[in-house]
């Protein structure tokens, strides 16, 4: 479902040089699978979640969704692309802070669903109920806990059934008890839709939650040029 060929991806450094990030000889990562992705503060995770839904465009090397070249795609095709099929979760949620719940929700479907606007409803209110929210559709962002804004960004992620689910660090400003629910309703409803999931965390325990770890070592061949803080055995990497 994804696949990354010789990607590079290089960042204008304030120097006047250039900053290479990525080295992608090759990665994939098929469908319906679920996947942790770890590694230090500035190795790139968040630059590789933005290349793989086409957010950002590799400096060089090919970025394939669904057999669709990302880093080929003109930019309207691609906003299509990932409207339809990929759910993005924000560590910092970014709901739009004059919308309801459901608003927000229904704000992602009337781009990229392809059912009628009753059904949109009655979809977003389902997801908001999954969630834990039927008593909350009506309430603006500042009116619920973080968790609870969590959970909204998750249904938003999930109203267009995205074939791809990338996550970056969905837990980070939550505590443990919420982490949980939240990764509960992520992983569950990876699992329950076949959808495909990317979850980007520092946290161990929650990438253990995943079938499978991936380290950005593994993937890249380069992480920042930065110097990186030595790896912690636990809970906190990076
Ligand atoms: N728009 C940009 N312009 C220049 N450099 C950038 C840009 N975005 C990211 N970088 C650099 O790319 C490197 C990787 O950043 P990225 O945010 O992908 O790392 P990360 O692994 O997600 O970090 P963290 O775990 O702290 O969120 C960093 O060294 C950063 O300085």
């Amino acid at each position: 479902m994804l696949r990354l060929e010789d990607v590079v991806k290089r960042y204008p450094a304030p120097d006047g040089g250039e900053l290479t990030v990525l080295e992608v000889p090759r990665w994939e990562l098929g469908r319906s699978e679920r996947v942790a992705l770890v590694g230090p503060s500035g190795s790139g995770k968040s630059t590789l979640l933005h290349l793989l839904c086409g957010i950002v465009r590799p400096s060089s090397g090919s970025v394939q969704l669904l057999g669709e070249r990302l880093d080929r795609m003109k930019e309207s095709s691609l906003d299509r692309l990932r409207a339809s099929q990929v759910g993005y979760v924000h560590q910092s949620f970014q709901l739009l802070p004059g919308f309801t719940a459901l608003e927000n929700v229904l704000a992602a479907a009337a781009f990229g669903s392809p059912l009628s606007k009753r059904r949109q409803r009655e979809r977003a209110a389902e997801l908001l109920a999954d969630a834990g929210l039927a008593d909350r559709l009506d309430h603006l962002p500042r009116q619920l806990s973080q968790g609870q804004q969590q959970r909204v960004a998750i249904a938003r992620a999930l109203v267009n059934e995205p074939s791809l689910l990338l996550a970056d660090e969905p837990t980070a400003s939550l505590d443990p008890e919420t982490a949980d629910r939240v990764m509960e309703l992520l992983a569950g409803s990876a699992a329950a839709s076949g959808a495909a999931l990317l979850l980007c965390t520092h946290d161990m325990d929650l990438a253990a939650r995943m079938e499978r770890i991936v380290t950005m070592k593994e993937i890249s061949a380069r992480g920042s040029a930065a110097p990186m803080p030595p790896e912690r055995p636990r809970a906190a990497i990076g």
